[in-house]
This record gives C-alpha cells, sequence and structure tokens, in this order.
C-alpha cells in the first residue's frame, strides 16, 4: 500500500513571527537554506510572502513537516519527529519552534540562550540524542512590527517541554508556571477555525526519550481492510451508525444484579439498554448463585459481543440485619417492640425478631440509644437488653428490607466503638475475594475502607494471586473515615464508589450532596472513575416512572460529570429494571447534549498527577488533544492504548467528543467500560501508527461507523502521538 504524502501549510497568518529551527549534527537531516532564502525571508513583511520558501524547506522528502500558522497573535511550538509513523530510529530529531518576537527587544539572543540551556539540560538524557546531538539552529526573525510579546518564560516551557500550543491573545501575557497555555481556554481559540480539509499528523514521544509534538501533513491512501476483525458492542454499533457520534452516550451505568435479573434474557436486556457494568452484591445471594451470573454475564459477552464489566462487590463489615425468613420486606409499626438479637436461630425466628450480624452488638448498644436501619428510613429506641437480645421501641415506622444496614446513635453522635474497630475486609469478604480473583472479576468495590493501607495490602494480594493481576479495586466512600482519608484511599485506589446509602447513615443527609460533589472531584483530579450510587431511581423499585426529584438528582450526577450511574435495589430487585435503566440512560443523553449545546467548558483545574517525565508527555498529549478536539470540533477522538492509561486520560479531561478506545486486551477493553466516554474496542494492532489508523479507518468504514470527512483526533501510548485527520 502506497501512501502518498504532501506537505502544505494550511493557513496564512497576516503575521511576524521567529521561526526557529533546530536540528541534529546529522547534516542529512538539514534542508537546504541559503543565505538569500533567509535575506528575504528576514525583509519580508508578510509571511504568505515567504511561503514559498517555507515550503520548499518542508518539502524536503527528509522533513515532511507541516506548520500551522493561525492569526498573528497565534503561536505553535513544537517538534516534529520526522519519523513520526512508528519507525524506532527516531534519530530525525528535527523540531521546529515557532515564536513571537516583537523583533525590537532583543529577544532573539536569550531565545538562543534558552535553547542552548535546553539542550545541555535535555539532550544528554536521550540516549538516541547523544550519539545525534543537535547542532544547528537557525533563527529567522520575522517579527517587525507588534505582534504580540510572549515572556521568556513560555518561551523556555516550551523548550524544555517540547510541546507546546497556544494562541496569545494578549501582549501582556505572562506565564510563570510550567504549562499554562494548554490549560486556558481562551488562548487556544483560534485553532477553531482550523481547516477541517487538512490532514494532520502530531506525534510525540517520550518513552524512546524523544519527547515532542510534530506536525505533519498526510493525504494517504488507507487501502483496503487487511483481515483482522475490530470488536464492540451490537448496541454502541447501531447508535454510532444511526446517529453518528454526537449521541453516544458518555456517561456509563452499572446495575447490581439480583432476583429481577440474574436470568440470561433479563442480562441480556440490560445489556441492550446500555449495562456497561454488572454488580454482584456479596452481602447477597450464595457464591454459586453470583457465579452463575458471572458465566451468564461472559457468555452474552462472547455470542454478543458485549465487554460488560463485572463488578465484585463485598459485604465488609458493616453491622446489618439478617435476612427475613425468606421474606421480601417487612412493616415496622410505630410504638411496637422488636426484637434485635445476634442470636443464631436455628428453628423459626420469633415474630418481630431480627437477627444482627455483628456479635458485639448487644455489648456496645446502651439502653435510650437510637437504631437507624438503613440511616434512619425506620428508626428504633433501644429499650432493655437481655443477654443477646436487645429489646427496640419502634419510634418511626417503616419498612425493613433484608440486610438492611443497622448504625446507632447516642446523644446525637455516630456510636463508633469497638465496632469502629472491626476490619474493612472480614474473613468472610477473603474468602469472596478469593472467589472474585478465581473468576476473574473485573473490579472488586470494597465496602467501608478506611483507609488506604487496605487498598494497598488488597492490590498486592490480587497481584500475588491472580493470574493477570489486573482486577481493578474501586474504594466504598461511605463512611466518616473514608471522608477524613478520602485523597490517600483514592489515590491508592483505581476508582471510587459515592456509595450514598451507607455513607447517608453514617453523616447527616444534607451534607451527602457535597460529599458526593467531593469525591466526584477528587477522582477527576486523580484520574480514577467514579460511580455515584444508590437511590438514583429508589421509587423505581415499586413504580414504572420516577419521582422528578430522583430525574434531577440523575442530572446533577451527570452534570458533575460522574464516570458511572449505579442501580441498586432497582434492577436487583425492582419491578421495573429495564425503564429504570432507561431513564439513566435518558437523562444522560439529555444533559450531555445540554452541556455541549450550552458549549459549557470545565472549570475544574486538573493538577499534574504524571509521576515521571514520560507520564507527563502522555498527560500533556492527552490533555492538549482533548483541548484541541473541542476546539477543531472533531467528530471522536481514537486512542490506542495497551493498558488503557492514556484512553483514562483523555476520558478525565471530559472532551466534547466521544473518546474510541482501541485496545488489544479484552481486559482491558472492559475495564475501560466503566470510564467516562470512553467506547472500547478490541483490535489487534501494531505499534506502526499509519498502519494502525488506516485499519481501524477501512474496518469502521467497511461497517457503517465512521463515514470519509469526518474529523478525528488519535492518539496512541506506543508512540504517544497525536494525529488530526479527516476519514478519507
Ligand atoms: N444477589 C442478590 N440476591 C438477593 N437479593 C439481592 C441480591 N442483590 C441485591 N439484592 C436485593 O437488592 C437490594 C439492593 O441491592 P444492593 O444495593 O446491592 O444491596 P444493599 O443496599 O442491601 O447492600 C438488596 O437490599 C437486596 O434486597
Ligand atoms: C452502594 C452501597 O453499598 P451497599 O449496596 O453494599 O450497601 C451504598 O451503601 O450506597
Amino acid at each position: 500500500m502506497d501512501k502518498i504524502r504532501q506537505t502544505h501549510i494550511i493557513d496564512a497568518p497576516k503575521s511576524y513571527m521567529v521561526i526557529e529551527e533546530i536540528f541534529p549534527s546529522n547534516e542529512e537531516y538539514l534542508p537546504k537554506v541559503d543565505k538569500d532564502e533567509m535575506d528575504l525571508i528576514k525583509n519580508n513583511k508578510e509571511l504568505e510572502s515567504s511561503y514559498p520558501i517555507i515550503m520548499k524547506w518542508l518539502h524536503n522528502p527528509r522533513t515532511r513537516n507541516f506548520i500551522i500558522i493561525r492569526e498573528n497573535n497565534f503561536t505553535l511550538t513544537f517538534s516534529c519527529w520526522r519519523q513520526i509513523m512508528g519507525l524506532n530510529h527516531l534519530i530525525s530529531t528535527y523540531f521546529l519552534t515557532i515564536g513571537f518576537d516583537d523583533g525590537k527587544n532583543g529577544k532573539d539572543e536569550e531565545i538562543q540562550k534558552l535553547v542552548a540551556e535546553k539542550r545541555r539540560r535535555h539532550y544528554p538524557c536521550h540516549p538516541r540524542c547523544l550519539r545525534h546531538p543537535p547542532a544547528a539552529c537557525v533563527y529567522f526573525n520575522f517579527a517587525q512590527q507588534q505582534p504580540p510579546t510572549p515572556n521568556l518564560e513560555s518561551t523556555s516551557m516550551a523548550h524544555s517541554l517540547n510541546f507546546f500550543l497556544s494562541t496569545s491573545t494578549s501582549p501582556e501575557f505572562t506565564h510563570s508556571c510550567s504549562k499554562p497555555m494548554l490549560q486556558n481556554p481562551h488562548r487556544f481559540v483560534s485553532l477553531t477555525k482550523f481547516s477541517r480539509k487538512s490532514v494532520v499528523l502530531v506525534s510525540a514521544s517520550a518513552d524512546n526519550g524523544l519527547g515532542g509534538l510534530g506536525l505533519s501533513a498526510v493525504t494517504a491512501d488507507y487501502g483496503s481492510d487487511n483481515g483482522s476483525t475490530i470488536e464492540v458492542d451490537a448496541v454502541t454499533e447501531a447508535e454510532l451508525k444511526e446517529n453518528g457520534f454526537r449521541s453516544t452516550r458518555r456517561t456509563k451505568l452499572v446495575c447490581t444484579i439480583g432476583p429481577a435479573t440474574c436470568g440470561f434474557e433479563q442480562l441480556e436486556a440490560l445489556a441492550v439498554g446500555g449495562m456497561n457494568v454488572a454488580r454482584i452484591n456479596m452481602c447477597h445471594g450464595t457464591r454459586d448463585w453470583h457465579k452463575a451470573v458471572i458465566q451468564k454475564v461472559r457468555r452474552l459477552n462472547e455470542e454478543k459481543g458485549y465487554a460488560v464489566a463485572i463488578m465484585m462487590d463485598t459485604e465488609g463489615s458493616e453491622i446489618h440485619m439478617g435476612d427475613l425468613g425468606g421474606a421480601s420486606s417487612a412493616k415496622a409499626e410505630d410504638g411496637e417492640v422488636w426484637t434485635f438479637s445476634v442470636r443464631a436461630y436455628e428453628a423459626l425466628r420469633p415474630e418481630r425478631c431480627i437477627t444482627v450480624n455483628y456479635d458485639g452488638f448487644a455489648e456496645d448498644v446502651r439502653v435510650g440509644d437510637e437504631l437507624l436501619v438503613d440511616g434512619g428510613m425506620v428508626r428504633f429506641e433501644v429499650i432493655e437488653k437481655i443477654g443477646p437480645d436487645v429489646k427496640c421501641l419502634c419510634t418511626d415506622p417503616g419498612l425493613l428490607l433484608p440486610r438492611a444496614n443497622l448504625t446507632f446513635w447516642r446523644d446525637g453522635s455516630l456510636v463508633r466503638e469497638r465496632n469502629a474497630m472491626l476490619p474493612t475486609i472480614s474473613s468472610k469478604d477473603w474468602l469472596d475475594i478469593d472467589f472474585g480473583i478465581a473468576q476473574g472479576v473485573d473490579f472488586i468495590a470494597v465496602s467501608f475502607v478506611k483507609s488506604a493501607e487496605v487498598i494497598n495490602h488488597l492490590k498486592s494480594y490480587i497481584k500475588a494471586r491472580s493470574r493477570d493481576g489486573v482486577i481493578a479495586v474501586i474504594s466504598k466512600i461511605e463512611s466518616i473515615d473514608s471522608l477524613k482519608n478520602l485523597e490517600e484511599i483514592i489515590q491508592a485506589s483505581d476508582g471510587a464508589m459515592v456509595a450514598r446509602g451507607d455513607l447517608g447513615a453514617q453523616i447527616p443527609l444534607e451534607q451527602v450532596p457535597l460529599a458526593q460533589q467531593k469525591i466526584v472531584e477528587v477522582c477527576r483530579q486523580l484520574n480514577k472513575p467514579v460511580i455515584v450510587a444508590s437511590q438514583l431511581l429508589e421509587s423505581m423499585i415499586e413504580y414504572p416512572t420516577p419521582t422528578r426529584a430522583e430525574v434531577a438528582d440523575v442530572s446533577e450526577a451527570v452534570r458533575q460529570r460522574a464516570d458511572a450511574l449505579m442501580l441498586s435495589g432497582e434492577s436487583a430487585m425492582g419491578q421495573f429494571p429495564d425503564k429504570a435503566l432507561t431513564v439513566l440512560r435518558s437523562v444522560s443523553l439529555r444533559i450531555e447534549k445540554w452541556w455541549r449545546e450550552e458549549k459549557r467548558h470545565e472549570v475544574m483545574d486538573l493538577p499534574d498527577i504524571a509521576s515521571s517525565f514520560s507520564d507527563s508527555i502522555s498527560e500533556e498529549i492527552c490533555n492538549s488533544a482533548a483541548k484541541m478536539a473541542n476546539n477543531l470540533e472533531v467528530d471522536a477522538l481514537f486512542v490506542y492504548t495497551k493498558n488503557g492509561h492514556m484512553a483514562s486520560l483523555l476520558s478525565r479531561s471530559r472532551p466534547d467528543c466521544p473518546i474510541f478506545a482501541f485496545t488489544t486486551d479484552t481486559l482491558v477493553r472492559r475495564r475501560l467500560n466503566l470510564q467516562w466516554g470512553l467506547i472500547p474496542f478490541r483490535l489487534d494492532f501494531s505499534d506502526d501508527m499509519e498502519t494502525n489508523v488506516n485499519k481501524t479507518f477501512s474496518l469502521l468504514k467497511a461497517r457503517g461507523m465512521i463515514k470519509s470527512g469526518d474529523l478525528v483526533i488519535a492518539v496512541s501510548d506506543m508512540l504517544q502521538s497525536i494525529q488530526v485527520m479527516n476519514v478519507p
């Protein structure tokens, strides 16, 4: 398959610019620039008149690079790696910097110094560049009039990162932190006028020691499918075909599987309705029951092409009631006396008697304490203790559900005595975790996490035992302790759940929304997926339509841009699981659409989270790719990801367009299914991005999921590259 490459300049600014080119010492990479040409450029007032010369340089067959310059206040700084398409001898470290200079304040020299400093600081670290240190620096000054002047910090930042893309709107424009330009949407605006017809490839690399960003124009004959396949679920495929990229839902949906939904057809109905993750709660049912559900979900995935992930939720050390002898609920009336007992009843339990799973219960409570079922759905007052039995008077009547959560309160405060010392992961939980590992579940959600320590411990346990060590650990934030240690817990985990049910039993209800907001924010900042759970559509357990307040609650979670929403009883034992899922789906779609139509942009500052230079480059690439996607109004972001990291970084930026995440690994595909905006595909691909992109285009086109003219940006974690292109 022969690729035709062209190099061209897309747009002509009326601009006065400094173009700075630095080449490796290897002469063969230097375009031939003679003095006359240089003089001609320097003397030209309008950059357009210099284009023929720039074009000539860029037509150097070894260069094939491409400059986009827009508006007279647009600064674009980047490094072009000549071999951007996957060849590993990336010694062609030609890079090009375009910056501004007002031509009169003597910045030239200072910039030259910074360039030299950069070389000194960065190139020696690059094994390949050690062999080919850049030696030549050609500096052209187009600036003779009054363009904006970037300060030297920004220039220096650009140089040190090899990655810099901005528009400057103000002559006073100053920067002191490391990468402000990419974070300010206003400075990026002029890129939105970027021609949609153009095809631009941008690539950067850090793993190979060549951190940088290059732009190159390519028109390509993408050829035909090489015979391999792409796996995506039928629902996404149909959505893409019928409604296009914009219609895909970004917020993911988790359904708790229970008696109402454990059959194959019921599970399939949920998958068709948009279930991304099936949650099994080890608090209920037997391991055999859960195993059967897991097997059905796996079958569904295999036979129907879904990527429904399995989340196993541990019971944890919460204090809860036992089941109700098979009854689905029991009504406690005002003034009735009920017995809460730690006895294990062999035979029939007496009437109005509830078992409690915590042995220390009768010792911990005192007469006068208040006993809350499910955070206050039903209230009792402790009136008498008789050995293992605690007699309680019902003060707030309501429905008792099997295994409902119990908390006890004294003088208005939650009692946290021996009950607070219970281990986060009980011995039963460890057995369940072994079961989960053996079954190859995708996520383990840990109940009542108190500290990061337990998560670290669990993660090493999983790593040592699971075949591929990739079960993601989700911390349920549902206690005062978990709120206290929120950041360290989330940092240690692979994601979090705002478990509002139990959380609302530990903190005043009016604080739950704020806690939710905070947890969602922290997760986003630390790049961990977050699930908002419990009582989203509680009334739909019994009724076919939600309350207005429930719809508003769902909307709020979508507006907060949580990764996922979760159904509990609504799907586990409710009468309308499919309808509840439909409500989540349609509210999510509507709010997401509103967000885009209103052109709302995040105000959230996303802090640097990378722990290495290579990770920083990935982060920069993803942040910029997402911004570019918004500004260029592209149709989709494509990410080629082996372990999912770059896909999640893109998701973290919550771009306007959907993110197609291509991965070779089925497990990664399922795991990505929990994250906001990601549409995970399984696809075999190589390290050669050009081949990957071509292959994806032809496969997706053949399936009718994309069409000629769609504009996409592709990034990759193998080469840490970005490409912007129209589907041919
Ligand atoms: N595997 C199961 N078997 C029976 N009932 C279940 C199962 N999973 C969930 N349920 C029912 O659905 C309700 C809501 O599920 P969930 O939110 O996971 O539980 P809980 O809030 O009780 O911890 C449960 O209280 C229980 O009645
Ligand atoms: C999701 C929750 O946990 P569980 O269903 O295990 O009580 C919750 O408490 O909100």
